[in-house]
């Protein structure tokens, strides 16, 4: 059996002044994220008129995926739902389920497995689903794409070119970043037989991935954006501390590449354009960010190999040996205790 559509599921992200605040209250409801962290946050939307660059980014990558789509002849409508700000997927799907669709693609648009970057993307597909009661479509979700050929050399020229704009000059180190998440949502993802930490696991493996295509020997792996009350351990190093010990010892400058993310949303153009780059320049360091694979043309062809896998039964490509993972049906968790919420501290 064939599928009616194809829904692109993102984050979302407020389109002006106004939607920031209510947009920030969805993205941490229940997450006790403190209120000063909300406030400062919500200056750095303000920084850009309030307005996040993520929904026209995935408007565009979806435009380039419907082309895509047409130029093979397959006949799949791509629609727009997001976990936090509109169009919001419960509106989405039900749309779609007045428009008699049966059977829905979902392409989450992220890379990885762990809670936030995966397991909440199901959540997203069963809270939708419920919503929409009877006669919602079966979601088939599209599996994890760390590790896929198309998304590693996307990213590594990303890399290649942002060591380009600085002269190739030798010494200058690659840094990897990632969003950070509680050290224990990290413990807790993945099957405990894989011994948890899939998410960053996969982060390190993407990286070694496009390192190695890209022909750099010394690189590292941080993080970014962390937020949640200071107490609560979570993953280190950040990509700011990171620049000033690699100014500590004598590194002349830094490329950074945001690996854990596909696109250059307000996480990216604030915390790394803004805040690390602001950092290097205090110390005088080289800073070159790499571009995210969204907006290469191989993601879109990335997209449709991916579909087509569910649609043409194509052998899933896939660099590293680990297990493919995150293609569940109508948002069930992939396997027993993987990728399970984490108990959130504080909570
Ligand atoms: C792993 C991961 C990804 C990558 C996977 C994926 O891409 O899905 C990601 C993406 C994103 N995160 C984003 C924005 C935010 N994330 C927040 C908060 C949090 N993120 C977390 C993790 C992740 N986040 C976590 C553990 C929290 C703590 C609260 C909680 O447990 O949920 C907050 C609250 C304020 C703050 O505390 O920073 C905001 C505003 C945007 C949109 C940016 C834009 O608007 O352009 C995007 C794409
Ligand atoms: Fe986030």
């Amino acid at each position: 059996m064939g599928y009616d559509a194809l829904l692109w599921l993102s984050f979302g992200g407020p389109e002006g002044p106004d939607d920031v605040m209510p947009f920030l209250e969805n993205v941490t409801r229940g997450r006790g994220v403190p209120r000063e962290r909300l406030l400062e946050v919500a200056e750095h939307y303000r920084h850009f008129g309030g307005v996040s660059p993520i929904n026209k980014l995935n408007r565009d990558a979806m435009a380039a995926v419907e082309k895509q789509l047409s130029a093979a002849g397959m006949d799949l409508p791509v629609h727009f739902g997001n976990r936090n700000w509109h169009p919001m997927v419960e509106d989405t799907l039900a749309s779609l389920t007045s428009d008699g669709a049966q059977r829905v693609l979902v392409f989450p648009t992220s890379a990885y497995g762990g809670y936030s970057a995966c397991r909440q993307y199901d959540e997203d597909i069963e809270r939708a689903r419920a919503s929409v009661g009877d006669g919602a479509p079966e979601l088939v979700k599209i599996r994890q794409f760390f590790d896929h050929p198309l998304f590693v050399s996307a990213v590594a020229d990303g890399v290649r070119a942002a060591h380009a704009s600085l002269g190739n000059e030798p010494g200058i180190r690659t840094v990897f970043t990632a969003h950070s998440v509680p050290d224990s949502a990290d413990r807790a993802s993945g099957p405990p037989s894989e011994g948890g930490r899939r998410y960053s696991r996969q982060i390190a493996e993407a990286a070694r991935l496009v390192a190695a295509e890209a022909g750099i020997a010394e690189y590292d792996v941080v993080w970014q954006s962390r937020s949640g009350p200071p107490q609560v351990p979570w993953l280190e190093p950040d990509i700011v501390d990171h620049i000033d010990a690699l100014h500590s010892s004598g590194v002349p400058g830094v490329v950074v590449s945001p690996i854990g993310f596909v696109s250059d949303h307000l996480e990216v153009i604030w915390d790394l354009d803004n805040e690390a780059a602001e950092r290097a320049a205090e110390h005088g360091m080289a800073f070159a960010r790499a571009a995210t694979a969204g907006s290469d043309p191989r993601f879109a062809e990335l997209v449709v190999e991916l579909i087509r896998e569910h649609t043409h039964g194509a052998e899933p490509r896939k660099l590293s040996s680990f297990p493919v993972a995150g293609c569940t049906v109508n948002g069930a968790p992939c396997a027993i205790g993987c990728c399970e919420p984490a108990k959130r501290p504080g909570r």
